[in-house]
C-alpha cells in the first residue's frame, strides 16, 4: 500500500528550463524569476557567444549549415549540463529540433522544465503569418520534452500611458483617472513568481514564515472551516459575471473539466492562469468522469483521456488534484508517482444508487487506503436516494478518530442528493460552495450554498461568535476603517461589528482588548510605537520596524499558532495578544503595483526617498529594504528625528547582513539636511518617494506642504511617489506631480493616500478575520466613505459661514 515513489519533487536549488517559441515571453519571465529566486539567469544566445566566440548568425554564416547545427546542439547540451543547480535557463529556437528534445527529457528526470506558452495572438505579433501555423504546430511538440508548464497570460499595458485610473468605484474624488494603475507585467510578474514557489516548493512555507496569521499562510485543509469554489470549464469558457464578482467567494477554487472544446489542453492553461490571476486563491483540479453533455466514451478512451488531463494538472502546477481512488492501479500510480508538490485529494466517489453506508467497514478500509497512498485529504462523498441521518457521518468521523492511528489526512465528507448537499455544515473543510447568481445547467450540485450562507449558518449556530472590532487612536474620528470593514462584514455573512473609539492611554486600549468579544483592533498614534513594550508575541516585521498597526486576541487552547488561528471568529478570554504590521506590506503592494519595468529595484543602483520620521516612515522605509533597495534617503524637517529613524535601520541592517551599495560606510539610510541641497551625486536621483508627513496639522505638527526640489526631479525615468496623506487628497507633493507629469515627465505615477489606506484595511481585515477580503468593494467604499466626509464637511463649514 506504499506510495509510489514522487518523481517530480526537484531538489529546491534544481536549475529551471524555460522552453517555449520566440514570443512567448520566455526572456522576460526568465529574469523575473532569476531575481525572485535569487539565482543566475542563462540564455542560450549569450551561452552560445560566451563558449564560440560568435553570435549563432555569425557561427552560421561563417562555417555553413552543418556545422552550425552540430555545434549548437553541442553547446546546447553543455549549457544544460553544467548549469544544474542555482540557475534559470532560457533556450532558444535549438529547442525545437529533435535532439535537443531528447537532451531536455532526459534532463526533465531531474530538474523542472518549463513549457511557457501564450495567446496565439501574442505570439503571431513577433511572427509572418507564413510562419505562424508551422510554428505553433512545432511549438506544441515541447509539451513532450517538458515536465511542467505556464501559460503566460498576457498583461494589457495601462490605458494612459501607466496612469490608468485605479478606482473602480467611478466615485468622482479629485483624482479620479488619475491614480495609478497596475503597472505593465506586474501581474505577470505575481503569477510567475507564484508558479515558481510553486515548482520550487518554497511557497507555503515562505508565507508562513512571512505572516504566520495571512490567508495564504493556513492551507484551506487546516483551517478552522473553508469552503471550495465550484467553478466549472462550461461555465467558465462562457462565464456572464465578471472575474471581480468571484472575488472571496471560497477559500479556494475547485475548477471541474465538464467540457471538451477544441484544442482542450491549451484551453485549461488558460483557464488555470485565468483563476490565478484573478482570484488568487489555491486550486483544486478535478476531472469529472461522466460529464453531462459530452458523448460516452470506452473505458480505455476514458483511461487515456483523463491520465492526460490529470497529467496536464500536475504540470501545471496546481495546488490540488483531485484523484478517484476507485479507478485502477496503474491510473492512480501514474498520478501518485507525478504529483510533484500538488497535494492529493484521494476520493471515494459512491455516485450511483446502493453508496455504501457509513457504517460499513469499507469506508474505513478506503480512508486507510488513502492514508497509506499518501493522500493530503480525503474526500469521501455519497449520492443518497433517501435521507441519510447526519448520525450516522458523525458515528463514522467518530469511529475514525478512534481506530486510525495518526497521521490522518483531513477528512472531507457529506452526502448530497438530486437536491444538493444535505447541510453545508456536514464537512467542515473543503465544502462546495457557488457563486449566488451562477447559472450552469451542467451542475448536478445546483443547490448547493453559497460562501456568504455557509459562514452565515456558522454564526447563526454559535460554532462562530459575533465579535467587536476597532481602530484605536487619539485621531481616528474620521477613520474610513469601520466603513470599509463593516461592508466586508456585511459582504461575508460575519456579524462582526467595527467601530473608531478615540482614546490614548494604555490603560483604556486594555480595558478593551480584555473583552471576551473583542476580536482585533488597528492602531494608529500613539500606539502604534507605545505598545510594543507591552507585547509579547509580534510578527518579525513588526520588531524591525518598532511599530505595531494591528492587534490580535491569541485564543487558541494551546500554543501553536495554527491553533491561534484557527480560534479567530471565537469569543472567549485571550491569553496573548499579537501585534502586526501591515503599514509596510500595504506600502510595498502600492509601490509594486506602481512601479515601472524600466524602475525594477536594482539593489546597486536604485534609490529611494522616505519625506517623515514618525511610524509610517518607519514602515516605508522598511517596504523599501523589503523590496531590494540599498540607496534610501530621510528628509524631515526635524533632522535630529530623522538621524534617529536612520540609525534604528543602520543597525538593524548590520543585524542581518544587509549592507547599502554606495559609498564606504555600508550604511543604507541616510539623513538629506535641507530641501535646498543638491540631490547626492554620487547616487541616482530618487525612483520611489514615499511622503508620510500628515497633511492636515495633528499634535501641532507642520502640516504637509512638502514639494520636490527640482533638482530631487531628474530621473530619466521618473519613478513613483507614494502620498499617504488624504485629507485633501490632493497635497502640495500631488499636485505638483502631476504637473511634472503633464509637462515635463509622463513616467511619474502618483499614488494617492486613499489607495494606501484600502490597502491597509484589506490586509487588517485578512489578519484579523483569517478570510480573504472582497477587495474591489472594500475600495469602492473607502472612495465613497471618503466622499461622503468631504461633502458633509463642506456642508458644515457653509452652514457655519451662513449663520454669521
Ligand atoms: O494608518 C493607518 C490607517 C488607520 O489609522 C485607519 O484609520 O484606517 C488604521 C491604521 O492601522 C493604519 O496604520
Amino acid at each position: 500500500m506504499a506510495p509510489p515513489k514522487n518523481e517530480r519533487a526537484f531538489e529546491a536549488n534544481s536549475s529551471i528550463v524555460l522552453v517555449g517559441c520566440r514570443g512567448a515571453g520566455k526572456r522576460t519571465l526568465g529574469f523575473m524569476g532569476a531575481l525572485h529566486l535569487r539565482r543566475r539567469l542563462v540564455t542560450e544566445e549569450h551561452y552560445f557567444e560566451k563558449t564560440t566566440g560568435l553570435s549563432r548568425g555569425e557561427y552560421l554564416a561563417r562555417h555553413g549549415r552543418e556545422a552550425f547545427a552540430r555545434q549548437d546542439i553541442e553547446v546546447f547540451k553543455r549549457m544544460l549540463d553544467s548549469n544544474r543547480t542555482g540557475c534559470i535557463i532560457e533556450c532558444g529556437m535549438s529547442s525545437l529540433t529533435g535532439e535537443a528534445q531528447d537532451a531536455l527529457r532526459q534532463y526533465s528526470s531531474t530538474n523542472p522544465v518549463v513549457y511557457i506558452h501564450r495567446e496565439k495572438e501574442q505570439i503571431a505579433r513577433h511572427l509572418d503569418a507564413a510562419d505562424l501555423q508551422q510554428l505553433l504546430k512545432a511549438d506544441e511538440r515541447h509539451r513532450s520534452c517538458s515536465n511542467f508548464e505556464y501559460y503566460n497570460l498576457y498583461d494589457p499595458p495601462n490605458k494612459s500611458g501607466g496612469h490608468i485610473s485605479g478606482t473602480s468605484s467611478g466615485a468622482s474624488t479629485p483624482l479620479n483617472g488619475r491614480q495609478s494603475g497596475p503597472s505593465k507585467l506586474l501581474s505577470a510578474r505575481e503569477d510567475f513568481t507564484r508558479f515558481l514557489d510553486i515548482v520550487t516548493g518554497r511557497g507555503a512555507t515562505k508565507a508562513w514564515l512571512e505572516s504566520p496569521f495571512s490567508v495564504s499562510s493556513v492551507p484551506p485543509e487546516f483551517r478552522s472551516y473553508s469552503y471550495a469554489l465550484r467553478l466549472r470549464l462550461s461555465y467558465l469558457m462562457d462565464m456572464d459575471l465578471e472575474w471581480e464578482d468571484f472575488e472571496a467567494r471560497g477559500d479556494c477554487v475547485e475548477f471541474i473539466i465538464d467540457h471538451w472544446p477544441d484544442d482542450l489542453m491549451n484551453v485549461i492553461a488558460r483557464q488555470i492562469a485565468l483563476i490565478r490571476r484573478k482570484l488568487g486563491i489555491p486550486i483544486i483540479y478535478h476531472v469529472e468522469e461522466n460529464p453531462r453533455g459530452e458523448r460516452r466514451r470506452t473505458p480505455e478512451e476514458k483511461d487515456a483521456m483523463d491520465a492526460d488531463l490529470l497529467e496536464l494538472g500536475l504540470r501545471l502546477g496546481v495546488d490540488y488534484i483531485s484523484l478517484d481512488l476507485q479507478r485502477h492501479d496503474e491510473f492512480v500510480n501514474r498520478v501518485l508517482r507525478h504529483r510533484g508538490r500538488s497535494k492529493i485529494i484521494g476520493n471515494f466517489w459512491y455516485m450511483g444508487f446502493g453508496a455504501l453506508a457509513w457504517q460499513d467497514d469499507r469506508q474505513m478500509e478506503n480512508y486507510k487506503r488513502a492514508q497509506g497512498l499518501g493522500c493530503e485529504v480525503v474526500r469521501m462523498v455519497r449520492f443518497c436516494t433517501n435521507d441519510s441521518p447526519a448520525e450516522l457521518l458523525e458515528g463514522f468521523k467518530k469511529r475514525l478518530q478512534q481506530e486510525v492511528p495518526d497521521p490522518k489526512p483531513p477528512l472531507v465528507a457529506y452526502d448530497f442528493s438530486v437536491l444538493g448537499v444535505r447541510t453545508p455544515l456536514q464537512s467542515r473543510i473543503l465544502n462546495p460552495v457557488k457563486h449566488p447568481d451562477m447559472e450552469n445547467e451542467r451542475d448536478h450540485l445546483a443547490t448547493v450554498s453559497t460562501y456568504y450562507h455557509s459562514y452565515e449558518l456558522l454564526f447563526r449556530q454559535f460554532l462562530l461568535d459575533p465579535l467587536q472590532f476597532y481602530v484605536l487612536g487619539s485621531h481616528v474620528s474620521y477613520s474610513l476603517s469601520p466603513a470599509m470593514h463593516s461592508a466586508a462584514y456585511d459582504f461575508c455573512g460575519m456579524p462582526h461589528t467595527f467601530q473608531d473609539v478615540t482614546c490614548s492611554t494604555i490603560d483604556r486600549l486594555n480595558q478593551i482588548c480584555l473583552s471576551d468579544s473583542f476580536g482585533g483592533a488597528s492602531l494608529t498614534a500613539p500606539f502604534k510605537v507605545a505598545i510594543m513594550p507591552h507585547l509579547k508575541v509580534k510578527s518579525h516585521h513588526a520588531t524591525a520596524i518598532g511599530a505595531v498597526n494591528v492587534l490580535l486576541p491569541l485564543r487558541g487552547k494551546t500554543s501553536a499558532i495554527l491553533d491561534h488561528a484557527n480560534s479567530r471568529n471565537k469569543a472567549g478570554p485571550a491569553r496573548e495578544f499579537f501585534g502586526d504590521n501591515t503599514d509596510w506590506s500595504s506600502i510595498l503592494t502600492c509601490l509594486r503595483r506602481a512601479i515601472s519595468p524600466r524602475n525594477y529595484v536594482q539593489p546597486s543602483k536604485t534609490t529611494g526617498l522616505v519625506v517623515g520620521a514618525g511610524g509610517m516612515a518607519r514602515a516605508a522605509i522598511y517596504a523599501l529594504i523589503q523590496l531590494g533597495c540599498r540607496n534610501i534617503f530621510i528628509y524631515n524637517r526635524t533632522a535630529p528625528n530623522a538621524n534617529q529613524v536612520a540609525q534604528h535601520f543602520n543597525d538593524w541592517a548590520a543585524t542581518q547582513g544587509i549592507v547599502g551599495t554606495k559609498g564606504g560606510s555600508h550604511e543604507i539610510c541616510r539623513v538629506l539636511p535641507s530641501l535646498s541641497e543638491p540631490w547626492p551625486r554620487a547616487y541616482q536621483p530618487p525612483t520611489m518617494v514615499i511622503s508620510c508627513v500628515p497633511a492636515t496639522s495633528a499634535n501641532g505638527s507642520a502640516p504637509a506642504d512638502f514639494e520636490m526640489p527640482l533638482d530631487w526631479l531628474r530621473s530619466p525615468t521618473g519613478g513613483v511617489v507614494v502620498e499617504l496623506a488624504y485629507e485633501p487628497l490632493v497635497t502640495p507633493l500631488v499636485a505638483q506631480m502631476h504637473a511634472v507629469r503633464d509637462h515635463m515627465s509622463p513616467s511619474w505615477v502618483v499614488v494617492d493616500g486613499l489607495e494606501v489606506v484600502a490597502e491597509m484595511a484589506i490586509e487588517a481585515f485578512e489578519l484579523m478575520t483569517g478570510r480573504m477580503a472582497p477587495k474591489r468593494l472594500m475600495k469602492e467604499v473607502c472612495r465613497k466613505t471618503w466622499e461622503q466626509q468631504q461633502q458633509q464637511q463642506r456642508q458644515g463649514s457653509e452652514m457655519a459661514m451662513s449663520s454669521y
